[in-house]
This record gives C-alpha cells, sequence and structure tokens, in this order.
C-alpha cells in the first residue's frame, strides 16, 4: 500500500503535448489512484485570460446587494447566478461565503413533456454590462476555455489508466451538449476572535472533474489524506487544482479516487479569498451504472493493492441508479430549494415535504 500523501503532485500538462507524454501520463496515474487531487500548471489556457478572470472576480460583489439580488438564483430555472452569504450549509455546516454561478453558453431546449432535468440546463444570468463591463465576455471565454482543456484531460485520464483516449466519450456527447458550470466564490477573512474560520466543510465534489482557479493568493484549500491528516494546498501562480468527483469514482470503479477537501476562510487581516471552481458537466441522459469499463489487470492489481477508498459521503448516491441529469437535478434542488420551489414543485415537495427549511444542505 502507498503512503498516505504529504503534499498535492503537481503537473505539467505541457509534458502531455511531447515526447515525454509517458512520464505526464506515469504521474498522473500516481496523482489519480493514490491522492484524487493534483494541480495542472503550464496549460493552454492564457496567462492573459487568467489575469482578466483575476483582475473580474471580485467586481461582481462589490456591485450594490440590490443588484446582486435581482441575479439571485432564485430567478433561474437553470441554478445560475447569485447566492447570498452564508445561505447554504455543507454536511449541516454553514458556508462561509458568497457566489456567483455561471455557465457555458447554452439554450435551454427543454419543452414540456421532456424530462425535468432537462430544463436545468440553460443560459446563465450575467450583470448588465454597464455595471461590470467585460464580465460576461471573460467569464464566457474563460469557461469555454476550460471546458476544452477538461476535454482533452480526461482522455488523458483514460490513457494513464490503461483505457482507449476515448473510454470516456459517451458521457461527455450525446444528442445535447453538457452544461459545464462554474461559481465564483468570495470568502471573507476571517474575524479575528471569530471561533469559526470554515469557509466550505469537507465533502466530494460530485461530477467527474473539478478545475479550481485560486484567484488570490491567500491559502484556503485543504484536502484530506488516507491518515485523514489536512494537507494543504496553496495557490500556485497560473495553475488549477483538478480533483475528482463522485461520478467518476464510480464509474471506474474505485480506480480513481475522489477525495475529501474542504476550505477555510483566509487569515484575518489578509482580506477576501476568491477561488473559482469549474465542474466539467455530464451527458445528461447516460446512467453511470450502465457502463463497464474495461481496465487491464494490472490497474486493477494496482487498485486492489491500495488501501480501501475512504468515502463517507453519501454525496450525489443518485449517480449510481440514476441518469446524470436527474442526480444533478436532485443535488440541485437539494443545494437551493428557493429554485426548486418555484420551478420544480414536484422536487420540493418530495424533498422538503416539511416545507422551505431554514438553510439549504448541499452534500
Ligand atoms: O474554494 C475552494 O478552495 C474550494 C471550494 C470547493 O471545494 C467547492 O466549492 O466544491
Ligand atoms: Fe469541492
Amino acid at each position: 500500500m502507498p503512503a498516505s500523501f504529504q503534499s498535492i503532485p503537481v503537473l505539467d500538462y505541457s509534458l502531455a503535448l511531447g515526447p515525454e507524454k509517458p512520464v505526464f501520463l506515469s504521474q498522473l496515474r500516481h496523482a489519480l489512484m493514490n491522492v484524487g487531487f493534483l494541480y495542472l500548471t503550464n496549460t493552454s489556457v492564457p496567462n492573459s485570460l487568467v489575469d482578466q478572470v483575476r483582475e473580474m472576480s471580485p467586481k461582481f460583489f462589490d456591485l450594490s446587494q440590490e443588484k446582486k439580488d435581482a441575479l439571485g438564483m432564485v430567478h433561474s430555472p437553470h441554478f445560475m447566478g447569485y447566492s447570498r452569504f452564508a445561505t447554504q450549509m455543507t454536511k449541516g455546516i454553514v458556508d462561509q461565503r458568497e457566489q456567483f454561478e455561471f455557465c457555458v453558453p447554452y439554450e435551454c431546449r427543454w419543452k414540456e413533456g421532456d424530462p425535468l432535468y432537462m430544463r436545468v440546463w440553460g443560459p446563465c444570468q450575467w450583470p448588465a454590462e454597464e455595471d461590470v463591463p467585460n464580465f460576461q465576455h471573460v467569464f464566457t471565454e474563460y469557461g469555454l476555455a476550460i471546458s476544452r482543456l477538461s476535454t482533452h484531460f480526461l482522455e488523458l485520464i483514460c490513457e494513464s489508466v490503461g483505457l482507449a483516449p476515448n473510454a470516456l466519450d459517451p458521457f461527455l456527447k450525446d444528442t445535447v451538449e453538457p452544461c459545464h458550470r462554474g461559481k465564483i466564490a468570495k470568502y471573507p477573512d476571517t474575524v479575528p476572535g471569530s471561533d469559526s474560520d470554515n469557509g466550505v466543510a469537507p465533502h466530494f465534489d460530485p461530477d467527474f472533474l473539478t478545475f479550481l482557479m485560486q484567484v488570490t493568493d491567500q491559502p484556503g484549500l485543504q484536502v484530506q489524506n488516507q491518515d485523514g491528516d489536512w494537507i494543504p494546498a496553496p495557490p500556485i501562480p497560473y495553475s488549477w487544482v483538478v480533483n475528482i468527483g463522485r461520478a467518476l469514482n464510480t464509474v471506474t470503479k474505485n480506480v480513481v479516487l475522489a477525495t475529501s477537501h474542504k476550505a477555510l476562510l483566509p487569515p484575518p487581516g489578509t482580506g477576501a479569498r476568491y477561488s473559482i471552481p469549474f465542474l466539467q458537466g455530464l451527458n445528461p441522459h447516460i446512467r453511470l451504472s450502465d457502463y463497464e469499463l474495461d481496465f487491464p489487470p494490472e490497474i486493477i492489481a494496482l487498485r486492489d493493492a491500495r488501501d480501501g477508498n475512504n468515502i463517507d459521503s453519501a454525496n450525489y448516491a443518485e449517480f449510481e441508479t440514476s441518469c446524470a441529469g436527474e442526480a444533478n437535478l436532485v443535488g440541485r434542488v437539494k443545494t437551493h430549494p428557493e429554485v426548486a420551489e418555484r420551478f420544480y414543485p414536484e422536487y420540493f415537495a418530495k424533498y422538503f415535504p416539511n416545507g422551505m427549511p431554514v438553510q439549504a444542505s448541499a452534500y
């Protein structure tokens, strides 16, 4: 059994595009099978775009509360837009962050009679151009750039664990495009003397891959190793922290690990921390349990020699029984009952039989 990880591997994406690709794939296999987290540097995303995202991220939150509320998620059947500070919980603990969710350009194709989960796929709510100039353009470009990167990265993941590069294609492609989505999160710095520095409590991410951009320089993200210790994942400029979600862990039968992580508030006096998790969406019609991936025996042997995965989360258990779109909708309903009550009343009634909770809870 490999020793529990003490740091997050840093992978140079440019190696994957040249003669050193085998070195990259072997580092990737290690990161996927023993850590579930990695940093990706030297990607195809231009530094100039990253600089624009860094500059733009705080601007949305500087809008008046009234303008932010006008873009509140409660107005969007696609669960896009703004959520106020401390309105959600993760595993029963209040998240101390404000957020704005956005997605790649997407027209809603849902019509009466279609499965309701198709209604989740749709456009986002952008602030008016005069309020935050260039914001929509920058985050649309950013979303598209990370989508492309994530599609190629999924091929590399397949290759690193002995699958054909296109083995996971059905999960991304179908008659509908996946609706990849991101959120800009703002965590205020810890109030001196406060008894809580929780930003987001320990959890697993739901989908295949998350690409996290740490926008500001403060520490905050921590990742749990197999011994239960919390390993810091501080920002590295122009890198993404990539982690595996429950859906990819499920579909690979635990070959690649999903790993628990949390975010702490930045230290007192250091200002707000901004981060942007970007979740790769899945083909909504696919059911993970319908697919059996054909791993070579040496990969299965490596998996079996490793200690069991330490997942203790019921997070998105629906992935195992329902199609990805349904699992996604259920997850969104649980996190945003205010949207469910308005646009998905039958789901609201099912998951909140006692009416609106004081606080929504994810995971
Ligand atoms: O902000 C961070 O560093 C992590 C956020 C996170 O894990 C999430 O939103 O799923
Ligand atoms: Fe996460």
